[in-house]
C-alpha cells in the first residue's frame, strides 16, 4: 500500500522551476532516499509533502487523501529538517513531547512515550538536558526521536547528518538506518551525499534540475545508471569517448576511443551508439603488474596497459592512478588492499575489465 503519493507536483519560484511535474509513490515502511545535486528541489520536495510550501500544480496524497488543504501540524508528518532546530528553552523530554502536546495525545501517556523515545535513540537519562548541554550526535538524536514521537504516517528526513563530523557520521548513519527499520517508519530521506542515499534507501530516487531522473534499488542505480549524469553522480567513474567501430551478435561492439585504443562493451542492442561515452567504475578494474607494451584483447575482456601515477593507500581500499601511453588516466580501485600486493609510482601494470562492466552512453548527454 502506498503511504504517499505525489501525483504530477511543479513548485516555480516566477519563472524558475523547483520542483517539475514530479510523481513518487512509496509503500508503507519503506525508506527511500532522495538525491541529487544541491538546488535540485529535494527539500523544495520535502517541504511541499511537509506542508510549508504550496505547490503551484499536483496533488499530495497521504494514506489516499489529498493533504493539499491541511496545515502542517494537520498531517501526521515527523519533520527532521535542517532549519527545524530543537528548541533551546526547552529540556530535551520537552523538546521530545512537543508533538505529542500538539497531535492530541493524552497526557497520562507522554512520559512513557518519551522515555520509550529516549531508549530507541540511546539517550535514556538525558530527559533534563537542554539542547546545549548535548554534542551535536545527541542533539541529532533528540530531532530524530522528536520526529518519531507522534508515530507519524510518513518522517522526513532534510540531511540528517549533514552537520556532523565524518566518523559520527557513519555511526549515527548506522544508527538510523536501524531505528528506522525497528520501527518500521515509512521515511524519506533528503541528502546530497551518495553513499548516504545508498546505504539508507530501501530505493533511491535520483533528481537533477527539479525532475526525477531515476528511482531504482540502489545496485540497480550503481551499476544501470539512466544516462551520464547519474553514472557521474553516483560513484566514482573512468570515461572514454569512443566511435563504434563495429558490433556483433551478442551485444559487444568495439569502440575505438579518442586516445586510440580499442575498447569491448557489452550493451543491449538499444545502447549500442555510434558515438558513445563509456563508463568504467573504478573497482570493476583489475589491476596487475609487471606489464610491458601492447597486450592483445581477450575475448570480451579489455586489456590496457600503463604505469602507475599515483597510490594512495585508504583504509581498507587503495586508489591506485594509472597512466595510460596515449594521455588519459585510469584510477582503478582494490578493495581489501591490505591483503594483496601494493602498486608503487612508476610501476608497469596492466589493467583488465570486462566489456559487460562498460556502461555506454549516448555521446553528449551533459553532466
Ligand atoms: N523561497 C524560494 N524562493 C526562490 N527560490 C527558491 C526558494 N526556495 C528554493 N528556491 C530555489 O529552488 C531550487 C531548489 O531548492 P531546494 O532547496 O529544493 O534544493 P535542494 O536540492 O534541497 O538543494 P540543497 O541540497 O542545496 O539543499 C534552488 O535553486 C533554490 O534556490
Amino acid at each position: 500500500m502506498n503511504v504517499l503519493e505525489l501525483k504530477d507536483v511543479t513548485k516555480r519560484y516566477g519563472e524558475f522551476t523547483a520542483v517539475d511535474s514530479v510523481s513518487l509513490t512509496i509503500e508503507k515502511g519503506k525508506v527511500l532516499s532522495l538525491l541529487g545535486p544541491s538546488g535540485c528541489g529535494k527539500t523544495t520536495t520535502l517541504r511541499i509533502i511537509a506542508g510549508f510550501t504550496s505547490p503551484d500544480s499536483g496533488t499530495v496524497e497521504i494514506s489516499g487523501n489529498n493533504v493539499g488543504h491541511l496545515k502542517p501540524y494537520e498531517r501526521n508528518v515527523g519533520l527532521l529538517f535542517q532549519d527545524y532546530a530543537l528548541f533551546p528553552h526547552m529540556t530535551v523530554a520537552q523538546n521530545v513531547a512537543y508533538g505529542m502536546r500538539y497531535r492530541g495525545t493524552p497526557k497520562s501517556e507522554i512520559p512513557s512515550r518519551v522515555k520509550q523515545l529516549m531508549s530507541l535513540v540511546q539517550l535514556a537519562g538525558m530527559e533534563a538536558r537542554y539542547p546545549s548541554q548535548l554534542s551535536g550526535g545527541q542533539q541529532q538524536r533528540v530531532a530524530l526521536a522528536r520526529a518519531l514521537a507522534t508515530d507519524p504516517q510518513i518522517v522526513l528526513l532534510d540531511e540528517p547528518l549533514s552537520a556532523l563530523d565524518a566518523k559520527l557520521r557513519l555511526e549515527l548513519r548506522i544508527e538510523l538506518k536501524e531505528i528506522l527499520r525497528s520501527v518500521g517508519a515509512t521515511t524519506i530521506v533528503v541528502t546530497h551525499d551518495q553513499e548516504e542515499a545508498l546505504s539508507l534507501g530501501d530505493e533511491v530516487v535520483v533528481m537533477r534540475g527539479g525532475k526525477i531522473v531515476q528511482r531504482g534499488s540502489p545496485t540497480q542505480i550503481y551499476a544501470a545508471p539512466a544516462d551520464k549524469f547519474v553514472a557521474e553522480f553516483v560513484g566514482r567513474s573512468n570515461w572514454f569517448h569512443g566511435s563504434r567501430l563495429s558490433s556483433s551478435r551478442d551485444g559487444v561492439s568495439i569502440y575505438v576511443t579518442s586516445e586510440g585504443s580499442e575498447l569491448q562493451a557489452k550493451t543491449e542492442l538499444s545502447n549500442q551508439h555510434d558515438n558513445a561515452d563509456l563508463c568504467v567504475r573504478p573497482e570493476n578494474i583489475e589491476l596487475m603488474g609487471g606489464a610491458v607494451g601492447e597486450v592483445a584483447q581477450d575475448s570480451e575482456c579489455n586489456v590496457v596497459v600503463g604505469v602507475v601515477l599515483d597510490v594512495a593507500p585508504l583504509g581498507a581500499d587503495m586508489h591506485v592512478v594509472v597512466e595510460l601511453p596515449r594521455k588519459g588516466r585510469l584510477l582503478a580501485i582494490r578493495k581489501n588492499a591490505g591483503r594483496s600486493p601494493g602498486f608503487v609510482p612508476g610501476q608497469p601494470v596492466r589493467a583488465q575489465f570486462s566489456a559487460s562492466d562498460v556502461l555506454v552512453f549516448k555521446a553528449g548527454g551533459s553532466v
